[in-house]
């Protein structure tokens, strides 16, 4: 479906919104919980991903498809691999098939797992037979993927002998790792990481408890970059937010002062303010521990005539899309202008936007959502705009709500 974008007349907003539960958190826990039945999880992402992950974690034989989900196929890896009785052929969208997961096959079968690939060697769909893993020592290659980590560490509690991870490398997205080593220990999992090693305790049964999904900082990312295009006095109030995150991308609340935009932290909420104009002309973000927000950094800076050096992106090429190559068309389509290297992107800004572009999507939902916002600078369309629902389905129910104009066209 094609939208159409437009911004209240006088860029003024003034609005509260509650967001959908962290889709990285929200996966983690539900896999902690087909570990441990007795965990309860409030404020659930409702994402496809979500969805998707939920959904395969209850089927013990035949396929399992993962979509679009980069966290569950990776996740579900080891879980079926560790499952013995569990037999399945673990799938996924036509970009999942082309997104690597050798690096996990290789560190699963070094385990003693049982794993074949269906279709081309190292890319989904996998042949999943489940076994008892007992061994309990694994190395891997870190620069490529952390969910390939965070896979075999949210398994490893329910093996026998605990896990003890070896990473190869420079260490990316390490929020992320640091996010599933956080949750483990909120179930009383007793873990240990320093400097390349990570170790888990092995542990049969967990206490009772209650865990609270905070709300998706990614998806809060949006809205710091409407604030950002907004007029000086515009206020968006959040929920539900803390201060102290598991989620990297919380880091918004700081990268956004140079953007205008402060944070006050409620008590479980979040008002971003848009307190005064941008006087940058260049500003520069290494984002290896934060990349699903480049996109969105990228738009703003489009949006306020910025220009911007973004590194660390060295895993955007195997993401939804090949995000930097998308952002690049994008980017220019709108009169910018992007040079790219293989880990990062240079933007030059342009003073005069181009208006009523079509923006293509790419299936990737950041796609959509990190352009939406420069509505508040240009009309704009939104091409195949239903890609949200990957993390955010409520996305334009929420632009409309804060007071945008989103049409069908
Ligand atoms: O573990 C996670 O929940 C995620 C890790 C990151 O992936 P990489 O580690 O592949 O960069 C991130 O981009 C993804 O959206 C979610
Ligand atoms: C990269 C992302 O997701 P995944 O890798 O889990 O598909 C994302 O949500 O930006």
């Amino acid at each position: 479906m094609k939208l159409h974008l437009s911004a209240p007349s006088d860029n003024l907003l003034k609005s509260a919104i509650e967001i959908t539960g962290s889709k990285s958190e929200t996966n983690r826990l539900l896999l902690l919980q087909a570990l441990f039945s007795n965990i309860n999880i409030d404020n659930l992402s409702n994402s496809d991903d979500a969805q998707v992950m939920a959904k395969g974690l209850k089927i013990a034989d035949g396929e399992v498809d993962i979509h679009h989900a980069g966290t569950a196929m990776r996740f579900l890896t080891s879980y079926f691999a560790s499952q013995e009785q569990k037999n399945v052929v673990l799938t996924g969208s036509k970009r999942m098939q082309e997104r690597p997961i050798k690096v996990l096959v290789d560190a699963l079968r070094s385990l003693g797992a049982k794993i074949e690939y269906v279709k081309n060697e190292g890319y989904p769909p996998l042949r999943i037979t489940g076994t008892a893993i007992t061994s309990s020592k694994v190395s891997l290659p870190a620069n490529i993927s952390s969910q390939y980590i965070s896979s075999l560490l949210l398994i490893a509690p329910s093996l026998k002998n605990g896990l003890e991870v070896e990473l190869i490398g420079k260490i990316t997205s390490v929020p992320y790792i640091n996010m599933t080593l956080a949750l483990l220990n909120g179930v009383g999992i007793e873990t240990e990481f320093t400097e390349n090693i990570i170790r888990v305790k092995p542990k049969a049964k967990v206490e009772k408890a209650n865990l609270v999904v905070e709300s998706d900082w990614s998806a809060a990312s949006y809205f710091y970059s409407i604030a950002a295009l907004s007029k000086v006095g515009s206020e968006i109030k959040l929920s539900a937010y803390k201060k102290n995150s598991l989620q990297g991308d919380s880091i918004l609340s700081e990268i956004y002062k140079e953007f205008g935009v402060e944070t006050e932290f409620l008590k479980n909420q979040i008002v971003l303010k848009k307190v005064n104009k941008v006087v940058e002309k260049k500003v520069a973000f290494a984002l290896e521990n934060a990349p699903d927000i480049a996109q969105t950094i990228a738009v703003t800076c489009l949006g306020l005539n910025v220009d911007c050096h973004l590194t660390g992106l060295h895993t955007l090429p195997i993401k939804e899309t090949d995000r930097l190559a998308a952002m690049k068309t994008e980017l220019e389509k709108l009169g910018g202008k992007v040079a790219l290297t293989n880990e990062s992107l240079n933007l030059t800004a342009s003073e005069n936007l181009i208006p009523n572009v079509a923006i293509d999507t790419y299936n990737d939902h950041r796609m959509a959502m990190a352009f939406a916002p420069i509505a508040l600078k240009i009309n704009l369309g939104i091409n195949e705009s239903e890609v949200v629902s990957k993390s955010y389905p409520d996305f334009w129910k929420d632009m409309k709500a804060i007071g945008m104009e989103v049409r069908e066209i």
